[in-house]
């Protein structure tokens, strides 16, 4: 069972992602944090994210490991723990630049497909091009959305007091930055179950997954 969740920031996909693969014995695999790694790689490295030539001729050069259990994910760079610096503002304000390079994204890419194909029991897969171009062959694609508002009130929130408005124009500049991008934007895949989660709490999100999968189960 490969399950393929993806959608903008804030929409709940690693909450929900974790909560069902939890619940369903399933692996779990934050492709994000993915790309948050190599991007704080390029950082201490001194490479100049906004030089795509030069973040494209690193970009084979570190190791990224990502431990899939979903009540412990870990991922590592070159060895070392990066759990905490790849969330800092600085990597969010540079991780678009750098996973719209499309050498970047061929390696994460199969990086990711060889992590799904051997995760036994199954897997969620969470980010923004899974349905579309990681796994288009998924059992199940999710697309999870929800109104600027509802998004940035829950990433302030997690912030602990950031400003709301400039959480929410943030978000705003990262999506259009990700959407646009030539090489896999963040898209809806056609066959993909859209769920606005504006109006609904994480446990209802968990629920209607999980009944999803379900259903999908049952069907095979
Ligand atoms: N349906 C929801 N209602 C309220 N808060 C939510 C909901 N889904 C997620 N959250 C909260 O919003 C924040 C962002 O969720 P997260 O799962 O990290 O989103 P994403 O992975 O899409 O960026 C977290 O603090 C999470 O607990
Ligand atoms: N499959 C993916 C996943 C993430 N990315 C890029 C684009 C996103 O802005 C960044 C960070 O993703 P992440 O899921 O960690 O972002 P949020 O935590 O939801 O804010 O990585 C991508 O290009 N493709």
């Amino acid at each position: 069972m490969i399950v393929a969740i993806d959608g903008p920031s804030g929409t709940g996909k690693s909450s929900t992602s974790k909560a069902v693969a939890a619940k369903l014995g399933l692996s779990y695999l934050d492709t994000g944090a993915q790309y948050r790694a190599i991007t704080w790689w390029m950082i201490t490295n001194g490479v100049d994210v906004d030089d795509a030539d030069a973040v494209a001729s690193a970009a084979g050069k570190p190791t990224i490991v990502s431990g899939t259990d979903p009540s412990h994910p870990t991922i590592t760079v070159d060895g070392v723990d990066a759990a905490g610096p790849i969330r800092t503002q600085e990597v969010t304000s540079k991780v678009s630049a750098v996973s719209a390079v499309p050498e970047v994204r061929e390696r994460i890419t199969e990086l990711q497909r060889s992590i799904a194909a051997s995760a036994g029991q199954g897997i969620v897969v969470e980010g923004r091009d899974i349905g579309t171009t990681v796994l288009p062959d998924a059992d199940l694609k999710i697309f999870l959305t929800a109104s600027p508002e509802a998004r940035a009130a829950r990433r302030s929130g997690e912030l602990k007091g950031a400003d709301v408005h400039a959480t929410r124009e943030a978000l705003i500049k990262r999506d259009a930055a990700d959407s646009s991008r030539k090489t896999s934007p963040l898209a809806k895949a056609d066959d993909a179950v859209e769920v606005d989660t504006t109006d609904l709490t994480l446990q209802q999100v968990i629920e209607c997954v999980v009944t999803l999968v379900e259903e999908k189960r049952t069907a095979a």
